[in-house]
């Protein structure tokens, strides 16, 4: 299942925008999608029924459909069986979903969640971790894909500026399903190093669909 999700070596651009940003909406996130795919994206990755909709209707990629929904501090993406069949029904092609082993809000275990995505939905699921440890739990779960997502966005992992390659190449050589190697890739560079530390796939968000996060990551810079 996971082989055919993204061919290997491409870059999948995820398209999202919060409540706090003016593009917040599907038009803006579809019209981003887009731009994405003249340029060359492999897939979409994109949160929501809304802008998995508006998104599938105007590009003709893999779409990899999370659901936000919930608190930050626990799990919050596609954190139910009903968050990711909200998105598949939308459009979706493929669903990520937190693959840690941190508790879900309904209290279902990961397998059971992604058994039942598998079989009910029928598409794969990449489970986004924040270490080697998560991934090795979800991929024993059953997940197609596993991606750095979450690495810097909780207790198991420090922030930083830049991604995490060294989870990258972790991942790559201990977990045996395609690594997808995302957050915080910025450059040309980044998106070189990590597939150089074995990824599959990178996905990118903010450096090409945020340009507030951007213009501020500069303004700060220059303080
Ligand atoms: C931690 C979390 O919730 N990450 C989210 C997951 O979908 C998005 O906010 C990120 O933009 C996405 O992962 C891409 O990463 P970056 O925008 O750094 O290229």
């Amino acid at each position: 299942m996971s082989d055919a999700v993204f061919p290997f070596r491409s870059i999948v651009v995820s398209c999202q925008a919060g409540a706090d940003n003016p593009l917040h909406g599907p038009g803006p996130m579809a019209l981003m999608a887009r731009a994405a795919a003249a340029g060359g994206a492999a897939g979409i990755r994109a949160n929501g029924p809304d802008d998995v909709a508006a998104i599938s209707a105007v590009v003709d990629l893999p779409i990899l459909g999370i659901n936000k929904t919930g608190d930050r501090a626990g799990v919050y993406i596609t954190p139910s069986f009903e968050s990711a069949a909200a998105v598949v029904r939308a459009g979706a092609t493929v669903i990520a979903l937190d693959g840690t082993p941190r508790p879900r809000p309904d209290g279902a275990s990961l397998a059971d969640l992604v058994a039942a995505i598998h079989d009910r939905l029928g598409v794969p699921v990449m489970a986004d971790v924040d270490s080697l440890a998560a991934g090795r739990h979800a991929r024993a779960a059953g997940v197609d894909l596993v991606g750095t997502t979450l690495a810097g966005y909780t207790g198991e992992s420090a922030d930083g500026d830049g991604p995490d390659l060294a989870l990258v190449r972790e991942l790559a050589a201990e977990v045996d399903c395609p690594i997808v190697a995302e957050g915080r890739f910025w450059s040309r560079d980044d998106v070189l190093a990590g597939f150089e530390a074995g990824a599959h796939t990178v996905v990118v968000g903010t450096a090409i669909t945020n340009p507030m996060a951007i213009t501020r990551r500069l303004v700060e810079a220059v303080r």
